[in-house]
């Protein structure tokens, strides 16, 4: 997978360096390059913002910039990248979508700085590539960054071979559209508190069971939102009698 990454901030990505995602640049898993958006100014103060027409508060970010590095980077010769845009305003940003980029062969961010992007960079870029809008979440940041930081190593860790036990991505929060069981490791005791007993059985069908109804009381508890949206064919009898 390519991946390019267009900010003003592009040390914000040092981060990527380093553990698996690293790794992953290392043995060519991943092809990540990032870019300073200033690249693609002309001007001695290198201005990447200007004032918003209609009034309002803060500044956007202008068209021109944008514009040439998307060219750069998106030639209309070479098959278009999918263009992702981190903003409040975006489609939420879900294990579905980690899935979805994953399989992209090429993804090119663009992170947003003051109030945002003029609103033509995305509509031209839409003309010649698939643009989506994301947001992490309800709350406000300053920028595209630490999204496109959580973006990718959502979507990272999803590439083959980049995990080395594959067979925890299926066990995993949100991977059956519940939250994981509790986890304990060795001692088995500590500071008085002993490990659920089942785990310690050796039996991996009561195991699997208890693991399973932790995961169903704990999405019940946590996120009956979760819960709601479950394919009633995932669920099992021993699981509504749960
Ligand atoms: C007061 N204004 C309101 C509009 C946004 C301004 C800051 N900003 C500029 C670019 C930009 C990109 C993403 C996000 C963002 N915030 N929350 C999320 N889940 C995001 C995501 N992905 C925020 C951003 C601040």
């Amino acid at each position: 997978m390519r991946v390019d990454i267009v900010s003003i901030f592009p040390e914000y990505f040092a981060p990527l360096d380093l553990s698996l995602i690293g790794k992953a640049r290392a043995n060519g898993t991943l092809r990540l390059a990032v870019h300073d958006l200033r690249t693609w100014t002309h001007d001695v103060h290198r201005t990447v913002d200007d004032t918003p027409y209609g009034g309002g508060p803060g500044m956007v970010m202008r068209p021109e910039p944008w514009g040439e590095a998307l060219d750069a980077l998106a030639p209309p010769e070479v098959h278009p990248p999918r263009l992702l845009v981190p903003a409040p305003t975006g489609a939420r940003f879900t294990q579905a979508m980690a899935h979805e980029l994953a399989a992209e062969p090429h993804l090119l961010f663009a992170c947003g700085r003051y109030e945002g992007i003029d609103q033509r960079v995305l509509d031209h870029a839409a003309t010649r590539m698939p643009v989506t809008e994301v947001s992490l979440g309800d709350y406000v940041l300053f920028g595209g960054e630490v999204a496109v930081l959580v973006i990718m190593e959502a979507v990272t860790r999803l590439l083959p071979g980049v995990l080395g036990n594959v067979s925890s991505l299926d066990e995993e929060s949100h991977a059956h559209g519940l939250l994981e069981a509790p986890m304990y490791t060795k001692p088995a005791t500590w500071r008085g508190l002993d490990v659920p007993e089942v785990l310690r059985s050796g039996d991996h069908g009561r195991i699997a069971r208890w693991r399973r109804d932790e995961a169903l009381t704990r999405t019940a508890d946590r996120r009956p939102d979760m819960l709601a949206s479950l394919d009633p064919a995932t669920l099992d009898k021993r699981d509504l009698a749960a």
